[in-house]
């Protein structure tokens, strides 16, 4: 099938590679120019594991190419997937929807023969219905222009596997031919037995954010225990196993330590409270306000440990491991890692990070920390090292392996990677999440 992706930015770039790869020809579409050339030259402009290899190859055989032209696409493709960002709103919780609305108008002025348009960004409840009258108000009224959302469940670091191999695919349409069509698009799926749900366009926008406030819940859920576990004592991981070894609840995303952050949990939950108070229905997602709080205060932990196993921070100089929001992605949006190495230097400290890829983004976004290229050079001359995010390399850490490299004996581990009984008896100083360390933490005295 002939198919544009608007917007090839994380998901779109994954989307239009992974139909690549599926066997249909398809365009991808930016407004940014550079990303564009970028893409069109075969070269991924941010880290996904497998998806520049896909990238590549498909340039290569010519069945994904780029463009920054609605007139091109609204001429050429059958169904037009939307990918655009829903950001969150300047000094609001809510989500911005213009470039959804900038991308379906921009399609309905140049659409030139009878297609589907396809949501994917994640959306407010109530967005398909209204960009309906976007697209009727602006497209040529003899051409037939569908339109069915799709959210996209993928995950930073396993985009290309989720696109390829997804749990389930939802679809809201109102015409059983939008149906078959995206059936068609996704054939391949069917024939693996993905589960294939059809429904309308309210419960498709409110699965994608369901999912994600869920699952930023259950995060929060295993952190808030954590805050009790560190007063008390008990060790959380083994908690969590207990936990999670329930069918009914399961182990996955009960992973103690910094908490969530990235470009999706952390603006859908508050997309979600956002629009539920529009709805008039305030309390209904009121608590996802104590899921954020929660997720905050595990940052304020952090920088607790390390001023607690440092005395001060002023004048301390401080290895900060990690700067992506989780491993195996270059994404520094709403990173915990590098909230906190921002926190540390704020209270004074001198701090230098290492991020095997993020460290390009981290530096455009907080240029005033210092940025080293090896874990060797970030610990060099360091009296604490925190691990913020675990990366494989830093997981693969041990306390010999380390002292070689540094002279610090103090770490804290944010992200549950270590033994902390391994480290203390080798000499260190060891601090985690989630485990009792004196002395205790005032949560009061932050008044939230
Ligand atoms: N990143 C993920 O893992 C992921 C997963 C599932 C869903 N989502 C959702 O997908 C959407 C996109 O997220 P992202 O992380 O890919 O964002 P992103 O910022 O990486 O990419 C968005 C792209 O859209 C482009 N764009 C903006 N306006 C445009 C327009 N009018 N026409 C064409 N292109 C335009 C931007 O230039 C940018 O390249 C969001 O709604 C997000 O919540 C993201
Ligand atoms: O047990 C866990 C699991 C995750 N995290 C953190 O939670 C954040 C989000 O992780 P993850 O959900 O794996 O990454 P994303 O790529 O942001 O994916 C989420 O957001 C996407 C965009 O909406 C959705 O498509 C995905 O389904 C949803 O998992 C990261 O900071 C993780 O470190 C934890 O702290 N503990």
């Amino acid at each position: 099938m002939k198919i544009s992706v608007i917007g090839t930015g994380y998901l779109g770039a994954t989307h239009a590679a992974c139909l690549a790869e599926l066997g249909h020809d398809v365009v991808g579409l930016d407004t940014d120019p550079l990303k564009i050339e970028s893409l069109a030259a075969g070269e991924l402009p941010f880290f996904e594991p497998g998806l520049a290899e896909l990238l590549n190859r498909h340039v290569g055989t010519g069945r994904l190419r780029f463009t920054t032209s609605y007139e091109e696409v609204g001429a050429w493709a059958e169904v037009h997937f939307l990918g655009v960002g829903t950001p969150q709103r300047q000094g609001e919780g809510s989500a911005d929807t213009s470039f959804v609305e900038a991308a379906v108008r921009s399609l309905a002025e140049t659409i030139t023969r009878d297609a589907l348009i396809v949501g994917k960004s994640t959306v407010p409840v109530g967005t398909t219905q209204r960009l309906r009258e976007v697209l009727r108000r602006h497209q040529d009224p003899s051409v037939e222009i569908g339109l069915a959302w799709n959210p996209e469940f993928l995950r930073e670091g396993f985009a290309v596997q989720d696109t390829l191999h997804p749990d389930r695919i939802v679809v809201g349409v109102e015409d059983a031919a939008h149906e078959r069509t995206l059936k068609a698009v996704y054939s391949a799926a069917e024939e693996q037995g993905v589960p294939f749900i059809v429904t309308d366009f309210e419960t498709a926008e409110l699965v994608k954010v369901a999912a994600n406030a869920f699952l930023a819940t259950k995060i929060s859920f295993i952190n808030a225990l954590s805050e009790i576990t560190e007063t008390v004592g008990g060790d959380i991981q083994t908690l969590a196993a207990g936990l999670g070894l329930d069918e009914r609840i399961g182990p996955k995303f009960l992973r103690a330590g910094l908490g969530f952050g990235g470009g999706c949990l952390p603006k859908d939950i508050r997309a979600l409270q956002a629009r539920a108070s529009e709805l008039g229905h305030e309390r209904s997602m009121r608590f996802l306000s104590e899921v954020e709080d929660i997720n905050l205060r595990r940052r304020e932990r952090a920088v607790f440990l390390a001023t607690a196993m440092l005395g001060e921070l002023r004048g301390k100089k401080v290895a900060a491991l990690g700067a992506a929001f989780k491993p195996n992605s270059d994404d520094v949006r709403d990173s915990p890692a590098l909230d906190v190495a921002v926190r540390l230097f704020d209270a004074g400290a001198e701090v230098a990070v290492y991020d095997p890829k993020a460290n390009f983004n981290a530096a455009r976004r907080f240029p005033r920390l210092r940025y080293e290229e090896s874990l060797a050079a970030a610990v060099a001359d360091a009296d604490l090292i925190l691990v913020l995010t675990e990366w494989d390399e830093f997981k693969s850490m041990s306390p010999e392996s380390l002292a070689l490299l540094t002279p610090a004996r103090k770490i804290v581990d944010a992200r549950n990677v270590f033994s902390g009984d391994r480290w203390n008896s080798a000499g260190w100083e060891f601090a985690a999440l989630g485990r009792k360390h004196a002395p205790v933490f005032d949560y009061a005295s932050l008044g939230v």
